[in-house]
Formats: C-alpha cells, structure tokens, sequence
C-alpha cells in the first residue's frame, strides 16, 4: 500500500503544502463516459480556458485499468532506465533506424530547453503507438521492453479509447460533424501517438529546470507523474504555477492540434517541468505520458463546422504542414547538434509562440 491508500502507488514524501497551485479542475472518467451532459460542459469549459485538467480514474473498470496500468509501468520504467548505458544504446534516437531521430531513447543533456542553448536535465524513451499495435514493423529496442510488450498494449489501447472519447465530446461540444475528430485519430492508422517514459535526477542545487517551457504538440495528452515538478503558466500570468499530483488522477492536457483543429478555440497551454519542490527535492523523478496526435498525413489546420465557423479569420494563411511534418518540425528542432541555432529553436516553437514572445 503506498501513501495515497490506493493498492500499488509508491511511497514519496509529501508534495508542500505551503507553495501555490494551479486551480484545475477535476473531472471524472465515469461521468464522461456515461454521456453525463454536466461533465461534457465541464471538459469543454476546461478546454477553451485552461487546457489542463485533472481525470480521475477511479469508479470505473476502464479508468483503473489504466491507472494500475501505469503503476506497473511506473515500475518498468525505472527498470528500464537503470539498464546498463550499451542497452538503451539499442535504442538510441540518433541511430535507431526508423525512428526519424525522434522515437526511440534520449540520453540526457541532448537536447536544448531554451534559445540560450542551456542542456535538459531528462532522459526519455518514446515508444510508438503504432509499433505497440502491430501498425508497423517494431523498431529494435531492449529485450525488456519486448517482453513487457503486452502491458504497452493495453495500456496504449486504453489511453487511446478514453481519449476518443474525449475527443468525441470535444467534436460534439465544437458542433463538427459527427465524428470528425475521432476519425482523425484511429488506432489503426499510423501517428505520432506515443508512450513517454520521462525520468530526472534532483537537481545539485535544488533549483532550475529540468524540461523547458513548452506546449505539447499533439490533441491530447494523458500524464502520470507522481512527483511535483510540473508547472503550468496560468492565462495572464507570465510566472510559474506548481500542479500538485493527486493520487487516482491522471493530468490531461489539449496539445496544438486541438487549437489549429478549432481555429484557436480551445487552449494547449504553456507548462515547463522543475526539480520537485520541498521534501522531494531530493527524489529522482519519473513521469508517463500518451501522447495521442492526428494520424501522419492529416493536415495541421482549422475544422470547418459548427463553432469553428465563428471564430475570426487570420490573414496569414494557414502552414498547413501535416501531422507528421508538424511533430518532426517540432520534435527534432531542439537536438543538440552542430547546426543548432536559436533561430530554428524558436522558429520551431508551437501554439504557445505568440504568448512567449510576450513574456
Ligand atoms: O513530467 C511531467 O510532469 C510533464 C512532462 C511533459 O510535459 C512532456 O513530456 O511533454
Ligand atoms: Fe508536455
């Protein structure tokens, strides 16, 4: 039994109970996939204004599947990042053949946080959706992810269903037709979707960043962490707000493709990731994310339909790059390379590009 009375959670210190947190709202899993039309207000509302809440998953059989899910994978992931440097090698983003430099491991310090250059302080594996599926042949990786193949599976084809869902309430709350957003994300044609195992050392000071301020790239995003660490920038705000994990929660937040998607309608909003505050400061820390993203060719731009139709019109024409181009855009800009610039860093910024040039 861990700290939060709920089978199989770890035992941490405490998250403080002196430091300020972000106000978000909790919705719950069971009510949203019982239509309950409350709750479907609530997720819309969450996403036009913060684009970050929390789901809990408990009361429902498919919430705590993937809740006890990702313990376990908690549990994984930990393994796996303490395999000896040559095996994650196996899997090495930079040499991994298929990966497009993205999927795959990221030693830490490979990539840059910010136009300055400064290092990240995080080690990552990203395992594709598409590869746990059987969409694609599977990309080399260590014998322990493949024998552990079964548990992505249910994990990613859970995480993917609830975010249908989601994604179907989003659709209707917009007035698209119907199923618009879901047809452009099934779990049988390729996307960037994705498992994130994410890990960071305390910091030798206690203080700084670990993962730079950004957006999420993709529609929307599932997050277990267990350890404070995350922030978010409030709307109005330019400084940094701590969102405190709770237990039987998971963080969900709308990336990019829900505001092209919605002609600025909905919100992906800013948030950066801190060495973990007070009495955990000195815990490494773990995080899992699903991201889901639009399949490969769909074209990064405004939905036509229902409230979409009534949002402005920008003279600056659309990029329209794809969902693919989009994430490699994104994704490979901040590498840690001999032609990095801060240029490209900032030319790859998403969403968010407008906000940060204000702060
Ligand atoms: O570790 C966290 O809490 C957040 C991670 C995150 O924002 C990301 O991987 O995009
Ligand atoms: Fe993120």
């Amino acid at each position: 039994m861990g700290d939060a009375g709920l089978p199989s959670y770890p035992s941490i210190p405490p998250f403080p109970d002196d430091i300020e947190t972000a106000p978000l709202i909790t919705l719950q899993l069971k009510k949203l996939l019982a239509n309950d039309p409350s709750e479907i207000a609530a997720l819309f509302k969450c996403g036009k204004e913060l684009g970050f809440f929390y789901l809990n998953l408990i009361g429902c059989e498919q919430g705590e599947k993937l809740f006890y899910d990702a313990q376990r994978l908690l549990s994984l992931e930990k393994e796996f990042f303490d395999l000896p440097p040559e095996e994650k090698a196996i899997c090495d983003r930079d040499t991994l053949k298929g990966a497009n430099g993205y999927y795959g491991y990221k030693a830490q310090g490979k990539s840059v946080i910010d136009a300055k250059g400064t290092l990240d302080k995080h080690e990552c594996y990203n395992l594709k959706k598409d590869d746990i599926v059987g969409n694609t042949e599977p990309l080399d990786r260590p014998q322990l992810i493949s024998d552990n193949i079964d548990l992505f599976r249910s994990y990613a084809t859970n995480a993917q269903s609830i975010i249908s869902v989601m994604l179907g309430h989003f659709n209707d709350q917009l007035g698209l037709p119907e199923g618009t957003l879901q047809n452009l994300h099934r779990l049988h044609a390729e996307s960037g979707d994705h498992v994130r195992f994410l890990t960071a050392p305390p910091l030798p000071d206690r203080r700084g960043i670990n993962a730079g301020a950004h957006t999420d790239f993709g529609s929307l995003t599932i997050l277990f962490n267990w350890l404070g660490g995350l922030q978010v920038q409030l709307p109005g705000r330019t400084d940094w707000t701590y969102v405190r994990p709770v237990p039987g929660c998971a963080i969900v937040n709308l990336g990019d493709a829900m505001v092209k998607f919605s002609a600025g309608l909905l919100r992906s909003n800013l948030h950066q990731v801190v060495n973990p505050p007070g009495a955990q400061a000195n815990e490494r820390r773990y995080s899992l994310v699903y991201f889901s993203r639009p399949e490969d060719t769909v074209p990064l731009q405004r939905l036509k339909g229902g409230l979409i139709d009534l949002q402005p019109q920008s003279d600056v024409p659309e990029e329209g790059l794809t969902s693919k181009e989009w994430i490699l855009k994104r994704g490979l800009a901040n590498k840690v390379t001999p032609d990095w610039t801060p240029q490209k860093f900032l030319e790859s910024r998403g969403t968010e590009g407008d906000r940060l040039a204000s702060n």
